[in-house]
């Protein structure tokens, strides 16, 4: 295989073929997204003849400039807005089409307009629900079972938990690297997590980042491996990322963090001792939540602006979680999938590791072996089924 640097870049995954996933996303997903987001709430007339308009026009319609008064409408110019608007939907890039989307569901619900409906989280009701319900319970009286554990196994089972956690099915489970699939394929297509750990001595002096994805059960897990992180002085300290706005149906907001804090608080057992290491530590600034506007962007990591870059760059470990935040760090091309992801991955200013269910097309860093096996027993399902995983570093 040619130097990375000498071949030309896969293209960039579009939403213009019928029968792809990303034709699937911007053709069905999206209007069913629309749809339950008009159920969920008590919208008045105004806002559910929005959601009818965005629900027309992104089936049928061009990618319109937002108003005129928009409070990012800069931001959105900066992001290549003008390169998109009057274009179909689906002729533009994936990434880009699926951010605005999420962009113009907020303006639909009055998420951004003074008045009743500001602030208000049009995917509240689904995040609730999966915090209370009974399985959130179940998975966090499983910590029970890992006190008294060695270490090293309790570090792996949270690890585990906040990576199956992508799939919203957290699973504490113990030497979860064995077994497979049901097809007889290995869950993890790569696992880097020995080099994860020898980035993180217990030495109390490692900055780890950790760019959250969903909230509910993947943000619980996640905040779980956190407190194991500060407990066992494998981070001095924590940086959180969250979204400064709902996004992507189930993102975690700052909101989102202190609702599930509340819960891990109030929960019996290990689970509510960890819970309070999380409560202290945001007190005593170990913890930190960052809302950083380009979490938001429509654009690979590596397009990241110099603040971002420069704090990023001062991290021990930078973990981003989630299927999303794979295709932004890797670049949203079709790749094949034995391309290096240290070379994919060459722009990062620091250490990174991204923990991932696969849920879209994109993939780097497998092995010939583990494609070809995937392959034969799944053709291409595999890379959208949710049912792999993968932990890739870059140390
Ligand atoms: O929550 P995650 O793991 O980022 O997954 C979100 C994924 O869902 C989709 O929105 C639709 O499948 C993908 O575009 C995206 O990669």
């Amino acid at each position: 295989m040619p130097e990375r640097s000498d071949a030309p870049l896969p293209p960039v995954l579009l939403a213009d073929e019928p029968g792809s996933f990303p034709h699937g996303v911007l053709a069905e997903r999206h209007p069913a997204i629309i749809r339950q987001v008009r159920d969920a709430s008590p919208y008045g007339p105004e806002q559910r003849r929005a959601l009818d308009t965005l629900l027309a026009n992104c089936l049928d319609g061009v990618i319109e400039p937002l108003p005129a008064d928009a409070h990012d409408r800069d931001r959105w110019a900066a992001w290549g807005a003008a390169d998109h608007t009057g274009r179909s939907w689906f002729d533009v890039p994936w990434l880009w089409s699926e951010s605005f989307f999420y962009r113009r569901l907020l303006d639909a619900v009055g998420y951004f307009a003074p008045g009743p409906w500001q602030g208000i989280d049009p995917f509240r009701p689904s995040k609730t629900a999966e915090l209370d319900s009974p399985e959130t319970d179940e998975e966090l009286a499983a910590l029970d079972a890992l006190t008294g554990r060695p270490p090293a196994e309790q570090d792996q089972a949270l690890l585990h938990g906040s990576l199956w956690g992508n799939r919203a099915d957290l699973s504490f489970r113990l030497g979860a690297t064995g077994g497979t699939a049901g097809d007889g394929t290995p869950p993890l297509v790569a696992d880097d997590s020995d080099v994860l750990w020898s980035l993180l001595p217990p030495t109390g002096t490692a900055t780890v980042c950790l760019i959250a994805d969903n909230a509910g059960r993947e943000l619980v897990p996640d905040l779980l491996l956190i407190a194991r992180l500060l407990t066992e002085g494998r981070a001095a300290r924590v940086l959180l990322h969250v979204k400064p706005h709902p996004y992507y149906v189930s993102d975690a907001t700052h909101a989102d963090v202190l609702d599930a804090l509340r819960r891990l608080v109030a929960a019996p057992g290990a689970a509510g001792e960890h819970g309070r290491v999380l409560w202290t530590a945001l007190t005593d600034g170990r913890l930190t939540v960052r809302a950083h506007p380009f979490s938001c962007a429509p654009l690979p990591y590596a397009d990241m602006p110099a603040d971002l870059r420069e704090e990023l760059a001062s991290a021990t470990l930078t973990i981003l979680k989630g299927d999303l935040n794979y295709r932004r760090l890797v670049g949203d091309r079709r790749w094949p999938p034995a391309t290096p992801f240290t070379e994919v991955t060459a722009h990062f200013p620091g250490p990174v590791a991204a923990l991932r269910t696969l849920k879209s097309d994109v993939v780097t860093g497998l092995d010939a072996d583990t494609e070809a096996a995937l392959v034969a027993a799944e053709g291409q399902k595999w890379r959208t089924a949710g049912t792999h995983a993968l932990i890739q570093v870059r140390p």
